[in-house]
């Protein structure tokens, strides 16, 4: 079961239910107050019918003027009709703000997510506390979205409760004394009945909050089982996953495994379900029938006596049967609005997740010859949770139009020192500098405009191919053509049905599906598009074919033009298209130079690095010379 923390007091509880409450009150203003008078109508609603019956059957067995009993029944009737009429509105505007209420909650968190520090999005902890709060949103029916219905349960049965004590009150007062009825006038009887109405209740109120609690048990055992469950369940969704099913024919495997895990929730939950209910409902529905019987019997007894009227006998029953589900929804609800106030805090905690990336303020200056040159001064970093460096020391300037070949063995560092270039993380040592000024102090989204990276995981969305190059919704059609074209895809992109309004993938029926390769190349254009000063392309070739690697080989030059440009690649060929060569080892910059003293020298140290690699270079190196004269 999801708990608060421990030390969250009760004056914590009750901040984070107004801060609940605020929180839909700004996403759906007409939320909250529909809930109010609805749940006042609601209530309202069966003492009209009480009430103005009662005052019909006096009328019938008393005086049976028509005049009077005609204007009773047209009174019931359009009270009841306005009442009615009021209260369908008031639902109305609450499902469409239930509606607006859960998309807000869901895009309050979404926008967190594409915001925080990248260094949260990293940790499984941040996903963890997000998937609690969707599984209590779905699966427990908790969490903000939940105070609406809490609320409009709450003030409908406190209602209920002040209204039915109104209607009901003058049945147990007790009457003047007359020896002959003495016993029913009795306010000993009176008392003795109240209190057994109430005992009644909160029996049932008892159970329902044990039933409740078994309930939230049992979701613990099942909440793993469904996690598994669900991930089955997506698998068959995801057309991704299809090719590989069927050639290694995993029907079976995925198939029972499904059902496997359906059927141990099922055995968890509802298989018990049914017991359970019935073991904490019996006896409670059991003791209010008692009580309800002795009830009527006592109203009757003082009708029968002469004490009340027959038409009291109506008002009184209905009232206090009214009492008895009241009183017990309104301790349910107000239980519930408790125990839900752990998943409001878990909604906040998330949203009010730390970025302890240093925000700093100061502008980066806007400059047309791209004067901006970076420095690493001793800069060393561990993943967070690593004992390990994935980067040690590293010293290196990055000067301005220089164009960097990284290489360096899987695992070596080479993305690393691109994430904490774009600040991604953070270093915990050493610092990085921006034409001398530590890049911390710069307004992260400004330092952010300098760089168009490709990375190697890069993403594209299901937008337009246009929308994916420019990144917006308005662009420049020519600019993102030639970008297209420059990065050898525009004929595939000028071939499709809509040009660049073809939306990327199968998710609406225009969409197109495209190579691995065709991907990488539209993920370049965009890169190109932004014209940042800086270019960093992270194994920009992997699922290239190798006329069109080539192609981006020997147009980098020009792709990267009078930018800073930083090329990783597996590829010792493409060192030969860079002036300087950065060479990664287990997170140590082993070698630095340029193209000539690093990769000509056959018994320098970066051949002894990785001989077989060097030795493919060798012998590749010089049919890509032929071909790039060819
Ligand atoms: N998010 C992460 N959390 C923890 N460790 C990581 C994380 N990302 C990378 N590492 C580790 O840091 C080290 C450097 O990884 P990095 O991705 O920089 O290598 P790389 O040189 O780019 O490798 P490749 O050539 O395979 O892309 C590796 O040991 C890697 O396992």
């Amino acid at each position: 079961m999801i708990k608060s923390s421990d030390k969250t007091t009760f004056k914590d509880k009750t901040n984070y239910l107004w801060k609940g409450f605020r929180i839909v009150q700004r996403m759906v203003p007409s939320l909250l107050p529909a809930t109010i008078a609805g749940a006042i109508l609601k209530s309202f609603n069966p003492f009209i019918t009480i009430y103005l019956t009662a005052r019909i059957i006096d009328e019938l067995l008393g005086a049976r003027s028509l005049s009077r009993l005609a204007f009773l029944i047209g009174f019931a009737l359009i009270l009841n009709l306005a009442v009615f009429l009021a209260q369908k509105g008031m639902e109305h505007i609450k499902d469409m703000g239930d509606y607006q209420l859960y998309y807000l909650g869901k895009i309050e968190m979404d926008q967190l997510i594409l915001s925080t520090d990248y260094e949260n999005v990293e940790k499984p902890d941040f996903h963890l506390k997000k998937q609690k709060i969707d599984e209590a949103c779905q699966m427990h029916r908790r969490g903000i979205w939940q105070l609406p219905r809490l609320t409009d349960r709450f003030l409908t049965s406190l209602c209920t409760v002040v209204f039915s004590m109104a209607f009901a009150f003058h049945a147990f007062i007790p009457s003047s004394s007359n020896s002959s009825h003495s016993f029913i006038a009795s306010p000993w009887l009176s008392l003795l009945l109240l209190g057994m109405v109430i005992l009644s209740s909160t029996y049932s109120v008892w159970s329902n909050t044990r039933f409740s609690k078994w309930v939230f048990k049992r979701m613990d055992r099942v909440m793993p089982i469904n996690r598994i469950f669900s991930f089955y369940a997506n698998l068959l969704d995801d057309h991704k996953f299809g090719k590989d099913v069927r050639i290694y024919q995993q029907r079976e495997l995925i198939s029972q495994s499904y059902y496997r895990f359906m059927l141990s929730s099922q055995e968890l939950f509802e298989h018990d379900m049914a017991k359970m209910q019935s073991r904490f409902f019996g006896i409670s529905a059991a003791i209010s029938s008692l009580i309800s019987g002795l009830v009527y019997l006592f109203i009757g007894m003082k009708a029968l006596v002469g004490l009340i009227s027959i038409g009291s006998v109506v008002q009184y029953v209905g009232a206090i049967s009214q009492f008895t589900t009241g009183f017990s929804e309104l301790i349910t609800s107000a239980t519930e609005i408790w125990q839900n106030i752990d998943y409001v805090e878990l909604y906040f905690n998330f949203l009010e997740t730390p970025n302890p990336k240093y925000k700093g303020s100061l502008p980066v200056e806007k400059r047309s010859d791209n004067e901006y040159e970076i420095e690493f001064r001793n800069v060393s970093f561990k993943y967070p949770g690593s004992e390990i460096y994935a980067l040690k020391n590293l010293s290196l300037k990055l000067r301005i139009g220089d164009h960097f070949a990284v290489v360096g063995r899987n695992g070596s560092g080479k993305t690393t020192f691109i994430k904490l270039l774009t600040r991604l993380y953070d270093p915990q040592e050493g610092e990085i500098l921006l034409n001398d000024i530590n890049i911390q102090k710069y307004d992260y989204q400004e330092y952010l405009h300098l760089f168009s990276v490709v990375f190697q995981d890069f993403q594209l969305f299901a937008f337009s191919v246009g929308q994916n190059v420019a990144t917006d919704v308005h662009y420049d059609k020519e600019r993102a053509m030639e970008c297209l074209d420059k990065a050898g895809v525009g004929d595939r992109v000028r071939d499709m049905s809509k040009g660049l309004d073809t939306p990327l993938y199968k998710i609406d029926d225009d969409g197109v599906e495209i190579s691995g390769g065709e991907e990488q190349k539209i993920a370049i254009a965009r890169a190109l598009y932004k014209n940042a000063p800086f270019v960093v392309l992270d194994e920009p070739t992997a699922a290239l074919d190798p006329v069109a690697e080539f192609e981006v080989y020997s147009k980098f030059q020009e792709i990267a033009g009078d930018k800073t440009a930083i090329y990783i690649s597996h590829r010792l060929s493409s060192c030969r298209f860079c002036d300087n060569i950065l060479v990664f080892n287990q997170g140590v910059l082993i070698q630095s130079g340029s193209h000539n003293e690093l990769i000509q020298d056959e018994d320098g140290q970066y051949y002894a690095l990785w001989n077989a690699q060097a030795q493919y270079y060798k012998e590749n190196s010089e049919k890509a010379r032929v071909l790039g004269s060819n």
